[in-house]
């Protein structure tokens, strides 16, 4: 490699690692000025050699030009949506946590009685996006469409600072594809409403109309400016790096991998009392919160365990067998009267 390459590559890993400590970690090791410097050194030989800039360039996080449309992107994986379990007021004010008893009862079954260990993590309000990443370097992100196409964003997503334009981290996999929803914090929705009206364009109604209307901007240096953060939730597919066997062991692999997660927002129990009583303390705790959610997802904590289930649950909804009663048990039931 020439010693421009080998600059460009360095000033690369150095400026995504200060951007790493900057918008993930809330802890920049340099000055702002310091990383302008070397930001702007980094502009200036990509301009000289357009065909060195790399595919993990910081400078991709300011948008580049406009596209005409979006194109399509297939989700290997669907991407699915969460069943919803309400959890309506009595006249007291008290939970009917019925729906999540009944939740319960299903995984319990469905998992032949074995008690399960459940995680409860935030219901972000934002919107869902698919991230895919090729020997550690993001080459594609997508948003939910209809579970089985969706949008390809992929040059507004670079401008979103919490994503990683490569992992971290050693033990690259050759492929990973992450699933998660990028949203836009309280405060920064509350500044943009505010240029909004300052500039006579309509206020968005949320920060999920924010951050959805960001997202699907045609012009990336407009999402650029829109301050958007992202959360995962799961990995849809993975060839190679660490393999998890729980949820919570996925959620800290995204966070090893350099994406941000939402501390002390997330708890893992093994019964429904403690996820109940967890969901009560963020009930609380949800005026506070820096970003907004609209729920608390629940899931079963090991991965083989939502495998066994997710075969049940994917079975048809719109058929069922109604069998005969099983020949042997009335064999059985005879036995047991001859006994
Ligand atoms: N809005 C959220 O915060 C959220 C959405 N989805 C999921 O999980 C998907 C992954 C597999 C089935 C549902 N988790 C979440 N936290």
């Amino acid at each position: 490699m020439n010693d421009t390459a080998a600059k460009i590559r360095e000033l690369t890993d150095l400026l995504n690692r200060y951007g790493y400590e900057y918008y993930t970690l809330d802890a920049p090791s340099v000055p702002d000025a310091e990383y302008d410097r070397l930001f702007h050194e980094l502009e200036a030989l990509e301009a000289a050699h357009p065909a060195l800039k790399l595919p993990d360039s910081p400078t991709l996080r300011v948008g580049g030009a406009p596209l005409s449309a979006f194109a399509q992107v297939r989700h290997e994986v669907p991407m699915l949506s969460l069943s919803n379990a309400f959890s309506p007021q009595d006249e007291s004010g008290a939970f009917d946590h019925a729906e999540m008893t009944a939740f319960d009862e299903r995984v319990r079954g469905g998992l032949g009685g074995k008690p399960p260990q459940y995680v409860i993590e935030p219901k972000f309000d934002g919107l869902a996006v698919s991230l895919l990443y090729r020997d550690g370097v993001l080459v594609q992100a997508a948003t939910r469409g209809d579970g089985s196409s969706g949008e390809d964003v992929t040059q507004n997503i670079r401008t979103v600072s919490d994503i990683p334009l490569r992992l971290r981290g050693g033990d690259t996999p050759a492929l990973i594809e992450i699933r998660g929803e990028v949203l836009m914090f309280k405060a920064d929705f509350a500044a943009l409403n505010l240029r909004q009206e300052e500039n006579g364009r309509k206020p968005f109604a949320n920060p999920r109309n924010a951050a959805a209307g960001s997202l699907r901007q045609l012009d990336p240096r407009i999402t650029a400016q829109r301050k958007l953060h992202f959360f995962p939730y799961s990995i849809a597919r993975q060839e190679g790096g660490f393999s998890a066997g729980t949820h919570m062991q996925e959620l800290d692999y995204c966070g090893r991998l350099g994406f941000a997660l939402p501390e002390g927002n997330c708890g893992c129990f093994g019964s429904m009392a403690e996820i109940l009583a967890f969901y009560e303390q963020m009930r609380q705790k949800r005026p506070a919160l820096p970003y907004e959610i609209d729920g608390m997802v629940v899931k079963v904590n090991s991965l083989a365990q939502q495998h066994e289930l997710g075969f049940i649950s994917r079975a048809p909804r719109w058929a069922v067998a109604h069998k005969f009663p099983a020949e042997e048990a009335l064999t059985v039931v005879e036995a047991i009267d001859v006994q």
